[in-house]
Parts: C-alpha cells; sequence; structure tokens
C-alpha cells in the first residue's frame, strides 16, 4: 500500500491568544517523494503549517499524518522522536555551529537522533563529495567555509539520516539569483537521491518553477486559511 508522506484530514488550528486568525485544511496528501513548493503572503500560515507538520506544535482538532505516524495522537516526546528521526530542517539561517568542523556540524542529527556517529561516518563523507566539498576541508570549523560551502553543508546535514520528510524555510532568500538557482538544484536532486519529500516554503514565486507541485495559503475575509 502506497503511504502518503503528509496527509491532513479536517485540520483546524487556531494559535492560544486573542487572535482571529485561524489554519484550516479540508484534506491534504503529499506523495512519498514528491517536491512541493508551498507561497503565500506574510502571515498566512506557511510556518505555522511547518511547524505542525514538525511536530513541534500540537494539533487537537483533525489529523496530521507524517508517513504512517498519527502526529495527532503522539505525545511531545514522541513527536521529538520522530522529527529527530524523520525530519530534516534547512533554514534560511544555516545554523550550521561555527566552532565544530564540517564533518560533525553534518553529524548533528545523527547524534540528536541518538545513532552511532561511526555508522554515519562514511556517508556524510560521501553526501558531502556528491555536494562538492573537497576532503581537505572536511576539518575546517564551519566559520572558515564561504556562504556557498556552507549552503552544501546545510544539505548535507539535513540529509544525513535519509530522513521521510525535509522541511525548507525560506533558505534562498538571503541568497543572489546564481546561488539561489545552484542551491535548489542540488537541494532537489539530493533529495531525490534519497527518496526524501520536499516541502519548500518561499516567499519567491519565481522558485515555484522548480517544483512540480505548488501548495499556496490563502487567507479569506474572515482570517481563516485554507492550502489550496
Ligand atoms: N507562536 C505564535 N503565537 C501566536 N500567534 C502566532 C504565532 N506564530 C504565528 N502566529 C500568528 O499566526 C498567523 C500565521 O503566521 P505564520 O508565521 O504561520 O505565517 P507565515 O505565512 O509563515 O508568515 P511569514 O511569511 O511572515 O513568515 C499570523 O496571524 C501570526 O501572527
Amino acid at each position: 500500500m502506497q503511504v502518503n508522506a503528509v496527509a491532513i484530514n479536517q485540520l483546524t488550528f487556531a494559535w492560544p491568544g486573542p487572535g482571529t486568525w485561524r489554519l484550516s485544511i479540508e484534506k491534504l496528501q503529499i506523495r512519498r517523494g514528491e517536491q512541493v513548493f508551498i507561497k503565500g503572503p506574510s502571515g498566512s500560515g506557511k510556518s505555522t503549517l511547518l511547524s505542525i507538520l514538525a511536530g513541534i506544535t500540537a494539533v487537537r482538532d483533525g489529523e496530521v499524518w507524517v508517513g504512517n505516524h498519527p502526529l495527532h495522537r503522539l505525545s511531545a516526546s514522541q513527536r521529538d522522536h520522530l522529527r529527530a528521526n524523520s525530519i530534516g530542517f534547512v533554514f534560511q539561517q544555516l545554523n550550521l555551529i561555527p566552532y565544530l568542523n564540517l564533518l560533525d556540524n553534518v553529524l548533528l542529527p545523527v547524534h540528536f537522533a541518538g545513532h552511532s556517529l561511526h555508522d554515519y561516518k562514511t556517508r556524510a563523507a560521501e553526501l558531502l563529495g556528491r555536494l562538492d566539498i573537497a576532503q581537505d576541508l572536511f576539518h575546517r570549523p564551519a566559520s572558515q567555509l564561504s556562504v556557498g560551502q556552507q549552503q552544501r553543508v546545510a544539505i548535507a546535514r539535513a540529509l544525513i539520516g535519509k530522513p521521510a520528510l525535509l522541511i525548507a524555510d525560506e533558505p534562498t532568500s538571503a541568497l543572489d539569483a546564481d546561488n539561489r538557482d545552484a542551491f535548489l538544484k542540488l537541494l532537489l536532486e539530493q533529495s531525490k537521491a534519497v527518496q526524501t519529500t520536499v516541502l519548500f516554503v518561499s516567499h519567491d514565486d519565481a522558485l515555484k518553477q522548480h517544483f512540480p507541485r505548488v501548495l499556496s495559503m490563502q487567507t479569506d475575509q474572515g482570517n481563516v486559511t485554507t492550502c489550496l
């Protein structure tokens, strides 16, 4: 049976507090291996949706599945476990640890997931090689890398555990057009190589041409966002 990478049914979400904004998604299915561009104006709920899918924000109304894991039924610690084992992240601030060397940065998610680092060292080196990072850089602190190299290390780090899902939140917004396209190409190629489903959020409409599927977050006059 084909299991979706993401399935949402009858989800309604509101942040606690006085705000009127709501997220309402009746049905959304993303197949394994799909590469999806998520767009929407500021405040439309893109980060909220990613936070729900990453299991950081809990849902009470509706169903949210990541693979065959029902996030709506999991405890906070079960969601932490799922996040550490099944989800990779790339953000605009690449969040490399400047004083750790490049290999150790790539291996961080393995460490957090509680796996043996030894088992992943070869894979980290292979991944960095595919991303065109020379071996003599592996033991340099991340702070000594160029921005382009840091981006490639961030891709390697996000994919080291072959996560089911890669969440990319505005990772290209600080880049010029050439760097942006190169980064995106590598991210999509390498995700495909490990069959990771990609959810890529950006304000930049020009990027949607790189993605087979586009989801649009739209907010109506009643301040309710849905995802089409
Ligand atoms: N932690 C929070 N607590 C309360 N309200 C929040 C919180 N985070 C976001 N919101 C509100 O939820 C709504 C959706 O915000 P969200 O950050 O998800 O939008 P976004 O599309 O990611 O915006 P941007 O593109 O500016 O990052 C907004 O009305 C915002 O003010």
